[in-house]
């Protein structure tokens, strides 16, 4: 169980990037974080795998647990070592190094014994990575980049991911793909934090969901419930609150929501 309690990070001396944020992520669940640009939720995840520090940045109050355990206080290698794992936004793959050697630098934190197996796993989720396994990251697609980087993160086998914006920048066919490799990595029973801009996969993969607002929390809840509401639906999701009649009558973006869930298989509409 990860515990935010009262987090408020600051930028340099001016910006206060999140104030008193309390939540809490079940193990094993699929825990959505939306919000619009600058909410606080890259910040948010920095102060979870304990990297604010690289960003200039520091938490100024409250604290994050993991299983009882205070982690903001540890450096990012110690909190890999506990098995909690982020991938940056923005794919950050070592693009000269080959896509094997990529996997590889993941699992030098995983004892030696490990790292077949580890590989094997990451592999099974991730076909595509076994046969461009001597091809430069650099020269992978987008699409195959993120796997590449999520790739490299389950190497540890981490039991908490923290997942930056993946569906950024993506195709929508691909955008549903990351959606499904979420699932699979929680029906795998890794616990998974996921940012994303894309409210709607998001929303559908998630269980539970928080919504950032300006640094603050504004709403905590169960995500089909939160899915339902209006501000929800106004704000991140294109349209208002949902039903049969809105998915039947002449309203595009609820009308484009439902095809994009049913695509995921989990409309609940
Ligand atoms: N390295 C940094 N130095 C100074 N200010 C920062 C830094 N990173 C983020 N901020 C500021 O902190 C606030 C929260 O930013 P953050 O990147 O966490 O938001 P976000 O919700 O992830 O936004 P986006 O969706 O645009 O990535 C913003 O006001 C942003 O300008």
């Amino acid at each position: 169980m990860l515990r935010i309690d009262d987090l408020s990070v600051r930028y340099g001396r001016s910006v206060k990037a999140l104030r008193g944020v309390s939540f809490e992520v079940p193990d094993g669940s699929v825990t959505a974080v939306l919000g619009s640009n600058g909410a606080g939720k890259s910040t948010l995840l920095r102060a979870i795998s304990g990297t604010l520090g690289l960003h200039g940045g520091a938490v100024i109050g409250g604290r994050v647990e993991l299983d009882g355990t205070r982690i903001d206080t540890m450096n990012p290698a110690a909190i890999v070592r506990l098995r909690l794992v982020q991938v940056p936004e923005g794919r950050q793959v070592f693009a000269r190094m080959s896509v094997e050697e990529n996997l590889r630098a993941g699992a030098l934190s995983v004892a030696p014994k490990d790292r077949d197996a580890a590989r094997e796993r990451v592999l099974s989720l991730f076909p595509i990575l076994g046969e461009r396994s001597g091809q430069a990251a650099g020269l992978l697609s987008g699409g195959e980049q993120q796997m590449l980087a999520i790739g490299r993160a389950m190497m540890t086998s981490p039991t908490m991911l923290l997942l930056d914006e993946p569906s950024l920048g993506l195709a929508p066919q691909l955008v549903t793909r990351i959606g499904s490799i979420v699932r699979e990595i929680h029906a795998q029973g890794t616990a998974v934090v996921l940012v994303e801009q894309n409210a709607t996969m998001a929303l559908a993969v998630a269980d539970r969901a928080v919504v950032l607002e300006v640094g603050e929390l504004a709403l905590e809840g169960p995500a089909d419930e939160l899915a339902a509401t209006e501000d929800v639906q106004r704000l991140y999701l294109g349209g208002h609150a949902t039903s049969e009649a809105d998915a039947d009558a002449d309203e595009e973006p609820v009308r484009e929501r439902a095809a994009r869930h049913r695509a995921l298989g989990v409309w609940r509409g």
